[in-house]
């Protein structure tokens, strides 16, 4: 077959993430040079890789005796990489496989009655086909973000599929609360390996509606060297359980930033990132790292991004701990609430790089600077 020219290609139709208000051509999805991706979705180099942790013994009830050391490889990950895979998770594999399975029906449907239940430029929960607001460099994804509130799930769920809705609402709420659960073991975890009480940070996820999903479904791409399932960002959030099929397509920067690796999917696992709002509670202890998705011509893929979130009101503060100006590590970050961090990434919108966790920094000019309550209850997501 003979290669289409490139203005072919970029004048395609993209049917697939186009409504009736945005009909788009693949040239809308062409990202600034810089940003193109120079490894493809299924390069993936042996060796060079995140590391795995296995939680079969700790999920089959008491510790077991290597507890003290599955912590501390899981907080030397979580330095290095600010990224593990996580496998004998105990998350049923129903629980999983229904999950992908009706999100996969949701994202087949017709476009009209998926945007039936689309989000709003001041609210972004519900369904959207890339994302029009950014204008350019859009990403190559449909995206559905819902909040961990059983309420806003099935008003979501009514608003696309009516009184057949319970399919959907059911197989999320289900997933979300298996990974809340998870989500609590890996933080009991997390501080037992820094040498902080257990629940450190459990005691403060109170609220679950704070916690949020946000499931991504990248169609073939035309053009994949040019184009971005969503690009290089870091997660505002504390912690990320993220699912991803075999299909691939998750990079993540290393090397202070210089390189990009590809993580190879393992079947039934997950991927755990630690967010901004983790990186500034464990005075940069545990690192929030910049990745990407790429996306491929021939396979659609998807993710599903579960966020952690604490209660809105929780000030984020290193404790005494982590904190030793002697052996260099003097308080790197200001308090703050997740709530008045949530708040600041509404307004700004799109999170680039890894930049929104600077407004923080001890070092950094803050004029204005206070800890103030939730003004709302929904927060954002990244890129
Ligand atoms: O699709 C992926 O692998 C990455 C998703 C992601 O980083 C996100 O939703 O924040
Ligand atoms: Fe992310």
């Amino acid at each position: 077959m003979v290669p289409m020219a490139m203005e072919e290609v970029v004048q395609q139709h993209v049917d697939s993430l186009s409504s009736m208000e945005n009909r788009y051509r693949v040239k809308d999805f062409v990202w600034s040079k810089d940003e193109w991706p120079k490894i493809n979705h299924d390069d993936f180099e042996e060796g060079d890789d995140i590391p795995i942790i296995s939680l079969s013994n700790v999920m089959k009830g008491g510790r077991g005796n290597d507890y003290d050391k599955v912590c501390k490889d899981m907080v030397d990950a979580s330095g290095k990489w600010g990224f593990f895979k996580l496998i004998d998770h105990g998350v049923a594999l129903n629980t999983i496989e229904n999950m992908k399975e009706r999100c996969h029906e949701l994202f087949d449907l017709p476009m009209e009655q998926k945007m039936k239940g689309v989000r709003s430029a001041s609210l972004p929960l519900g369904y959207c086909a890339s994302n029009p607001d950014y204008g350019h460099n859009l990403p190559w994804a449909e995206i559905l973000q819902l909040l961990q509130s059983p309420e806003q799930v099935v008003a979501f769920s009514k608003k696309v599929y009516g009184d057949q809705h319970r399919h959907l609402s059911v197989a999320i709420m289900e997933y979300m609360r298996a990974l809340d659960g998870l989500g609590m073991v890996i933080f009991e975890m997390l501080a037992h390996g820094l040498g902080l009480e257990d629940d450190f940070f459990t005691k403060n996820f109170e609220e679950k509606e704070a916690t949020m999903i946000r499931v991504n479904r990248y169609p073939p791409c035309p053009l994949p060297d040019r184009c971005l399932g969503l690009g290089s960002h870091s997660d505002p959030h504390t912690l990320t359980i993220l699912l991803q099929d075999e299909v691939g397509g998750l990079q993540v920067q290393t090397d202070g930033g210089d390189r990009w690796v590809g993580i190879r999917p393992i079947p039934n696992s997950f991927i755990i990132n630690i967010g901004d709002t983790l990186e500034a509670w464990t005075n940069g202890r545990l690192k929030s790292v910049v990745h990407r998705a790429v996306v491929n011509r021939e396979k659609m893929r998807l993710s599903a991004a579960y966020f952690l979130s604490p209660t809105s009101n929780v000030i984020i503060e290193s404790p005494p701990e982590l904190i030793n100006p002697e052996e260099g590590h003097p308080r790197k970050y200001r308090p703050f609430t997740w709530g008045e961090f949530r708040e600041e990434l509404i307004i700004q919108k799109r999170v680039l790089g890894k930049t929104a966790l600077e407004r923080y920094l001890i070092s950094a000019k803050y004029i204005g600077w206070s800890i103030s309550g939730p003004r709302s209850s929904f927060k954002c997501g990244p890129c």
